[in-house]
């Protein structure tokens, strides 16, 4: 765990304490509490309707708490306005199950979105991070191609590089690896964990895929009837005589696709004429 000199959140980027949180007559959550390590891939789980989406979005500052408090790097979310929102939320990328990509838009223009958005970045320096995004999930190759031509897995590889593009300090995974093939799933684990060490980034991750997260996961949380029921390590929760702990079990195997869809190399692309971006410049 990456350990922040002089930090304040205990080594925690997400601290939730004491959570209440209601839906008209429905409890969701009655008192929780969960401190989301700095620089670690923290699972959420629990049974369907458990409320893993709800504090997603409480924690993006999207849903407020009835009680209790939620502190993103040491700022309690439920007292920021607007604007201060609006900051927090573009240092936090989400990736959603249904954050689907700009269908008239190309892979470079889809991660370039963002960083269009809300940077005032050069055109050229745009081009040069969308090329290093786009290649850290192996799409560079891609660029032009447009969301109709991509298979599922690898338009949410170009989500997970437009999530990326501003270089967040969380990371938010809702249902991440629904509807993929085993293999695109494979990939897609293997690159959430490999894209958290390398960017220094904090993964959250919220999945129905027990067996996939937990292999990636450094911490795992199991929430039930509106508590936390159950949190540990993989390997701790293994050993725990819970129902949840039977699910903890074999990693799934990576497969002979290659990673890499077909490219020019990288420095070519970030140095030479390859024409990748030019038309946005
Ligand atoms: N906009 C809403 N208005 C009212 N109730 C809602 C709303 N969104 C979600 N809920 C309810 O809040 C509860 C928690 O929903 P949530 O989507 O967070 O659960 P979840 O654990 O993510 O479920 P799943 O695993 O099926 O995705 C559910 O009972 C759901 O019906």
């Amino acid at each position: 765990m990456a350990t922040v000199t002089g930090d304040r959140t205990n080594g925690c980027v997400v601290e939730i304490e004491n959570l209440h949180f209601s839906r008209g007559t429905r409890r969701i959550f009655a008192g929780v509490d969960i401190g989301i390590r700095r620089g670690e891939v923290t699972a959420i789980m629990g049974p369907s309707g458990t409320g893993k989406t709800t504090l997603l979005r409480l924690i993006g500052g999207q849903l407020r708490p009835d009680a209790g408090r939620i502190r993103v790097d040491g700022v309690d979310v439920d007292t920021l306005k607007r604007r201060g929102l609006y900051q927090l939320r573009k240092r936090m990328g989400m990736l959603f199950q249904s954050g689907a990509l700009f269908t008239h838009l190309n892979c470079f223009e889809n991660v370039a979105f963002p960083l269009r958005e809300h940077t005032r970045l050069s055109q050229a320096l745009i081009r040069h991070l969308v090329l290093i995004k786009l290649e850290a999930v192996g799409l560079r190759g891609a660029h032009a191609l447009y969301p109709a031509e991509l298979s599922g897995g690898m338009a949410r590889r170009v989500a997970l590089a437009r999530a990326l593009a501003l270089d967040p300090m969380v990371v938010m995974y809702d249902e991440p690896f629904s509807g993929q093939d085993p293999i695109s799933m494979g990939i897609l684990v293997r690159l959430i964990r490999l894209l958290n060490d390398a960017l220094g980034l904090t993964s959250i991750i919220v999945s129905h895929d027990v067996l996939e997260t937990a292999e990636i996961a450094d911490r795992v949380h199991v929430i039930s009837a509106g508590k936390v029921v159950e949190s540990g390590s993989p390997q701790e929760l293994r050993a725990s005589s819970s129902e949840w702990v039977q699910q903890f079990l074999n990693a799934l195997p990576d497969g002979p696709v290659p990673f890499h869809y077909p490219a020019p190399s990288l420095e070519e692309d970030l140095f030479g004429n390859s024409g990748v971006g030019v038309s946005a410049l």
